[in-house]
């Protein structure tokens, strides 16, 4: 085994040779790096010290102690890292084999070059075994395209594997994202992705071709050490057994003066990229969730001309990623140039020394060349394997941040619950609800909030807008819990029921419905894969969307995320709703104005659900042409239900606050005072009267 000191000391050497041989990267040159491990370490280099593409989350420093300990997070991550590649142990296995073959051949090269050197260089030159030159020659080329082709093997072997563990946990990730309550992921969405593309790149990166990296690396540091040792006794046959010694000791002495500032930096500068690396991922998380949210609303972006508010945005965010990345290549040049500059002065003194005995003859130049080229190599391997520690601590800033993820448990857990039967129905009771959003505390949305809605009954809920209409419909799907009271279905609390069977028995028509890319019917069928054309079809004839029969592909026509107009949208998100049968119906009514063809045909699907009595509906409504359907009119005003009745309940009552709330929102409409009787009554009255003009289209 190699002394730790022993290896870093000549990892500087090699160090100094990449430094002051300038070698240019092997990509630039159309040359694999696996075909020159010399290279691999520049590269790898280069990429330890890509701040743009590193992890996240600041973790306050810890002891070396506290991070060999078992219940450090490094280790717990480290392990995990580790169990990703558990199903890639036959590749991974396979691949070490290769490399062992490869590295052999590799390594055998400054013993055969040495042997060449003194061959070339002597007067009766003789190969090993009385083999000729040719048959030498025959032997070597063998030998380096098994090599060759053994290093292809284990590089494409590790590659691939690397992929599988990257798609896995790709897989994984985002299955964990989608489980989250949604107010996780809505205010981190950047971090997620983040966390989905680069995170997960990393830590592929980290179990396979740094792991691969890690291992040549050792098998170059031991092989070379075991070659140069090999090497050495001898010399002693040229000289006494105490100049060897000497020998020796210079070599050691040099080595100590090396060693404890480049293994004390080699440390510290770990530590560090990993801690920059951590900033540098949360940095990149939040320029992406900026990007993410301007090119979501380019329609906005574009109306209103912000394209310079929005660019500068995104360039405080690039800064801030520039000025860490800035931090980490100062941190690697520093690091980098320290230790190349020391490996270049320890290689040179052994070259003057090693070139002075040649001169006295006292060891062939084919020794020394290779002794020379063995340095190098386990300069070389000590050097990756600094950089392999680097990179493992990057990948276990990442693996951290991604099993934060996977290991997070939602607040509304999916895992728990019984099923519940799509077929039942009951009493849907709020029961003292009491709410506010976890993101503002203290600002209570709903108070003693209390309702009951029958079987089949259709409630309309008003009120002024941000009265907690909508934070209603959002405690009935559960994407939050009320912080008091609860939610009963049939008699039983909601949370009881398992959350996917819950939200499988209720329909939503959000305000502003979602589309996704694909067809109109893929569309329709969202979360609902089994259904069939027909049912698809009758679906959208319940909702009044003749329009699709009118297109070019009917159902098949392919369409984007805002293809449609707001109404046709609306209709497809109610056969959406209605392709699922529910017990429930959650309604939002669209604010923006539809026009009143538009608004005919969707009031016209809302009643054909109102008059199902199977399904119980409770909408959020604006217009009085909707709430006027609804059998009974819930009021909501500071979070309270402070008035209840039918729509001619509460009309005729001349101080209720409906008639109050449904005055002020025609003035604001209208921009003057108008009586509320006359207009309720057109209204109504129109919407019975109003032809139907898409009838001819259906079918
Ligand atoms: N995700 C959220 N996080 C924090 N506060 C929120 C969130 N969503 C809504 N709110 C706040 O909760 C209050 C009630 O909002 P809600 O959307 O339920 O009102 P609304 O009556 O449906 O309004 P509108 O008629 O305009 O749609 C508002 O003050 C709103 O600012």
């Amino acid at each position: 085994m190699l002394g730790l000191s022993t290896r870093r000391v000549l990892g500087c050497r090699h160090q100094f040779l990449v430094g002051a041989l300038s070698i240019p990267r092997p990509a630039a040159a159309g040359l694999s790096r696996h075909h020159f491990p010399l290279f691999d370490t520049i590269r790898s280099r280069k990429y330890a010290t890509n701040s743009s593409e590193a992890p996240v989350e600041s973790k306050p420093r810890q002891s070396i102690l506290s991070r060999l300990s078992p219940k450090s997070g490094n280790v717990s991550s480290f392990r995990k890292i580790a169990a990703l590649a558990k199903p890639e142990k036959k590749p991974l296995l396979m691949a070490v084999g290769l490399l062992v073959v490869s590295s052999s051949v590799f390594m055998s090269v400054p013993m055969t070059v040495g042997k060449l050197i003194d061959f070339f260089s002597s007067t009766n030159p003789q190969f090993p075994l009385g083999l000729s030159i040719w048959q030498t020659s025959s032997i070597l080329l063998v030998a380096f395209t098994l090599g060759a082709a053994a290093n292809g093997g284990r590089a494409w072997l590790m590659r691939m594997a690397g992929q599988r563990i990257v798609a896995r946990l790709r897989e994984r990730t985002y299955a964990a994202a989608l489980k989250q309550e949604v107010e996780f992921v809505e205010k981190g969405e950047g971090d997620v992705l983040s966390r989905l593309s680069v995170d997960t790149s990393i830590v592929g990166e980290s179990v396979t071709q740094n792991l691969s990296d890690g291992l040549r690396a050792v098998v170059m540091s031991s092989v070379g050490l075991g070659a140069m040792f090999y090497l050495s006794p001898k010399l002693s046959t040229i000289r006494p057994r105490a100049y060897l010694l000497h020998t020796d000791l210079n070599l050691a002495m040099l080595m100590m003066v090396v060693v404890p500032p480049v293994s004390l930096g080699a440390v510290v500068y770990g530590r560090y990229l990993k801690k920059l690396a951590n900033q540098t991922q949360e940095a990149v998380g939040e320029m992406t969730k900026v990007a993410t949210e301007s090119l979501s609303a380019l329609r906005t972006v574009q109306a209103y001309n912000a394209y310079e508010q929005e660019r500068l945005k995104f360039h405080d965010r690039i800064e801030h990623v520039l000025s860490l990345a800035k931090r980490e290549a100062t941190a690697s040049s520093a690091f980098f140039a320290g230790t190349g500059w020391s490996g270049n002065v320890t290689f040179l003194c052994l070259l003057g020394y090693g070139g002075s005995l040649v001169s006295r003859g006292e060891i062939s130049v084919g020794d020394l060349t290779s002794l020379l080229l063995y340095t190098i190599y386990v300069g070389n391997g000590l050097s990756m394997l600094s950089t392999f520690f680097s990179s493992i601590m990057r990948g276990i800033g990442s693996g951290q941040r991604i099993f934060d993820l996977l290991d997070r448990d939602p607040v509304i857990r999916s895992d728990t619950g019984v099923a519940i039967s799509p077929d039942r129905r009951g009493l849907l009771k709020f029961e003292n609800i009491q709410f506010e959003y976890p993101s503002r505390k203290g600002v209570e949305v709903l108070k003693n909030f209390e309702l009951e809605v029958a079987v089949g009954e259709s409630v309309a809920i008003v009120g002024k807008s941000g009265g907690g209409k909508s934070s209603i419909h959002s405690l009935l799907l559960r994407y939050y819990d009320p912080v008091q009271g609860k939610i009963t279905f049939d008699g039983q609390d909601i949370r009881e029921f398992s959350l996917e069977s819950w939200r499988s028995v209720i329909g939503v028509v959000p305000q502003d419905p979602i589309l996704f890319t694909g067809t109109i019917a893929s569309n329709i069928a969202y979360g609902n894969t089994e259904a069939t054309r027909e049912q698809i079809e009758q679906a959208a004839r319940d909702a009044n969307c003749e329009f699709v029969w009118g297109m070019p592909q009917g159902f098949d026509t392919p369409i984007g995320r805002l293809s449609l107009s707001g109404g046709q949208r609306q209709r497809l998100a109610i056969a959406r709703a209605l392709l699922k049968k529910p017990a429930l119906l959650a309604l939002d009514e669209a604010t923006s104005s539809l026009d009143a063809t538009s608004e005919h045909r969707v009031n016209d699907a809302i009643d054909k659900i109102l008059r199902n009595r199977n399904t119980t509906c409770l909408f959020v409504a604006h217009r009085l042409s909707t709430i006027a359907r609804a059998e009974r009119i819930v009021v909501l005003e500071d979070g309270r239900i402070v008035e209840t009745g039918t729509y001619y309940q509460l009309v005729s009552r001349a101080d209720s606050r409906f008639r109050a709330l449904m005055a002020a929102q025609l003035n604001a409409a209208a921009g003057e005072r108008i009586t509320l009787d006359s207009v309720m009554k057109d209204e109504v009255i129109e919407e019975e009267e109003k032809p139907d003009p898409e009838s001819e289209a259906k079918p």
